[in-house]
């Protein structure tokens, strides 16, 4: 299996400054290596910090020292130290983030909001569409809804709104948040399935699910996280 994701050393305390500089030591020297084809669900309680690692992931956190090796482009790009176009680049081209929630804009119907991420890679039109029909259809979004602007769609449609669009690209790397979260058995299957068919193609995946069901048909390894000790100012 080629590795496609190495944390190394990583470590991210936070400052609670309304809380007379009370310190946070979410992440400390965590080590995660993931490859391709393999999904690896962060677990922990609440607030343990899954989501300050899926994020740093991301380069939506900046952690305080420490190293994030992407295999990006058949090379390796450190994501603490990389530039804002390199992260621009590394969005665009290698990490996919799913998450439960739709940035909804408005006029723009379903089947654009999914077809957009493949047309800006420059596929043709008639490709883009064919695959987001596929996917709305395998998360069973009703046909009556493609055609209209999610603004008003429920909060379960929106969410596979989302889901799909997540899932248009074949990112190499992808990160979940919580994309089950809310969602009915039914609807919870078939993203699980879709989780399943990136492992196969190759994707390496990290996630966060809080339903225990679903962390034991997608993971192939949990990655445990422990809760971070507060430090009070002296
Ligand atoms: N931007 C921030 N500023 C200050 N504190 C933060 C910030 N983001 C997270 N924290 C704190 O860091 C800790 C870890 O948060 P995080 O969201 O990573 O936990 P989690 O394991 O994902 O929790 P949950 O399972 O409840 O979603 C929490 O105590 C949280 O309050």
């Amino acid at each position: 299996m080629t590795i496609k994701i190495r944390v190394e050393h990583l470590s991210k305390t936070f400052v609670l400054h309304q809380q007379h500089g009370t310190r946070l030591p979410v992440l400390q020297d965590a080590n995660l290596t993931v490859s391709s084809g393999e999904c690896v669900v962060l677990h922990g309680h609440s607030g343990s910090g899954k989501s300050t690692l899926l994020r740093s992931l991301y380069a939506n956190y900046l952690p305080d020292s420490g190293q994030i090796w992407i295999h990006h482009q058949n090379d390796w790009l450190e994501l603490v130290q990389a530039e804002a176009r390199q992260i621009l680049a590394v969005r665009r081209h290698t990490i996919g983030w799913v998450s439960q929630f739709l940035r909804v804009i408005p006029r723009i119907s379903a089947l654009e909001v999914v077809m957009q991420p493949l047309l800006e890679s420059g596929v043709e039109r008639s490709e883009c569409r064919q695959r987001a029909e596929a996917l709305l259809n395998q998360l069973n979004v009703p046909q009556r809804l493609w055609q209209l602007a999610p603004s008003t769609f429920s909060g379960g449609e929106q969410q596979r709104v989302n889901i799909a669009r997540g899932f248009i690209k074949d990112y190499p790397i992808l990160l979940l948040d919580e994309p089950t979260a809310s969602l009915d058995s039914r609807n919870s299957a078939a993203v699980v399935n879709l989780i399943e068919q990136a492992k196969q193609r190759g994707a390496a995946i990290v996630g966060i699910f809080h339903d225990a069901g679903t962390r034991q048909q997608v993971a192939d390894r949990l990655h445990t996280m422990q809760a971070p000790q507060v430090l009070e100012t002296p």
